[in-house]
């Protein structure tokens, strides 16, 4: 008989269920308390409720756990100096969609050398997710594979929909049943119609196919999730920033019914990919903020130990130190100056 199909599998290898990981690397009920606080927290900023700036920032990609690790304990001591104006939240990125192809993230290939041992990452990530917790760091993570929450979203304070995924039923049904407030990047064209359409989608009951904690498919049958909120990223067009991008984003989101709650991702195409510009970004959005804007819940920022980025493949030993392997970044010191001068200039909104 000729097969008719897994002509072009070559292994399906089987991952243990996600309970099985839950067992082995569970969540501490200090952990359980401080994800429940901080998402409570993310909620009130979202509903407006909270005047505190939401700070999503860290590296565009996890790629080196002792880096890793350097750079939240540094985030760490930040973000409980000014947290009284500024709620951060870590970039602990796992998962990265690509235009094309390209390293897919440390769930997908832990050993950087192509073998995509998968079982591993996800030990890997879940592992990585509760130290930065224990730091007293909230947990921000863009959801790629509709399989991953499974794994790993109990430890996770806020996540992404990114600008390649946001149109995509999956990842709407996905959003819907997810337990943290989340964000869903507008298109990489630049428009909001995907994203103002996702929020809907994903505020609603879904029922979709999915996997269950003890590893079986499963139809999974959701409440809808209220605490969506748009991400402006830029697009092919260029920024989306501007107080005039703000006032038509914040037009498009009354009209649809939803909150004007937006974050600004000051990488990707707000800053044109050059990441030493994103510091101007925030400034021009802090600045809005300042001036009145209660449409602005925060920003995004893409931030490691060194600036830039490094060319990946290349053998893991030639790897810089802190240097990100995705997109570019800016280095700790512009880091460090850049939250302080956010919290100064934020000093009005709370005098
Ligand atoms: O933030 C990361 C990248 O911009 C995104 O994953 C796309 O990357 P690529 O265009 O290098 O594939
Ligand atoms: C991939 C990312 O962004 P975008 O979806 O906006 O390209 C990201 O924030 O890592």
């Amino acid at each position: 008989m000729q097969r008719t199909s897994d002509i072009n599998v070559v292994e399906t290898r089987v991952l243990p269920a996600p309970e099985t990981l839950f067992a082995e690397l569970p969540k501490t009920e200090s952990q359980s308390d401080f994800i429940t606080r901080v998402r409570g927290d993310i909620h009130r900023v979202i509903f407006t409720e909270d005047k505190r700036f939401l700070l999503v920032i860290g590296p565009c990609s996890i790629h080196d756990l002792e880096a890793g690790r350097d750079y939240a304990r540094r985030l760490a001591a930040l973000a409980a100096e000014v947290s009284d104006r500024i709620l951060i939240v870590m970039r602990v990125y796992f998962e990265k969609p690509r235009t094309t192809v390209g390293w897919k993230g440390l769930i997908m290939d832990p050993q950087l050398d192509g073998s995509h041992d998968i079982e591993t990452g996800l030990r890997t990530a879940r592992a990585f997710l509760r130290e930065v917790l224990d730091l007293g760091l909230p947990t921000a993570t863009e959801l790629l594979d509709p399989i991953t929450p499974q794994y790993i979203a109990d430890l996770i304070c806020w996540s992404a929909v990114g600008a390649r995924t946001t149109e995509s039923q999956t990842h709407r049904q996905m959003a819907s049943g997810l337990s943290m407030p989340l964000g869903f990047k507008n298109g990489t064209d630049g428009t909001l119609g995907a994203a103002i359409n996702a929020i809907k989608a994903a505020s609603q009951p879904q029922t979709f196919m999915g996997v269950s904690v003890d590893g079986r498919a499963s139809a999974i049958v959701t409440r809808g999730n209220p605490n969506c909120h748009i991400v402006l990223r830029g697009g092919s067009a260029g920024p989306n920033y501007s107080p005039e991008h703000i006032a038509e984003t914040e037009a498009v989101l009354t009209k649809a019914g939803l909150l004007p709650s937006i974050l600004v991702d000051c990488s990707h195409a707000n800053s044109a990919k050059k990441p030493e510009l994103q510091p101007d970004v925030m400034r021009a959005v802090v600045e809005q903020v300042t001036a009145g804007s209660t449409s602005i819940i925060g920003a995004m920022v893409e931030s490691n130990l060194a600036a830039g980025s490094q060319p990946f493949p290349q053998p893991k030993s030639d790897l810089r130190y802190g240097v990100s392997i995705t997109d570019g970044c800016i280095d700790w010191a512009t880091t460090e100056q850049l939250v302080r001068d956010t919290y100064a200039a934020l000093a009005p909104r709370f005098s």
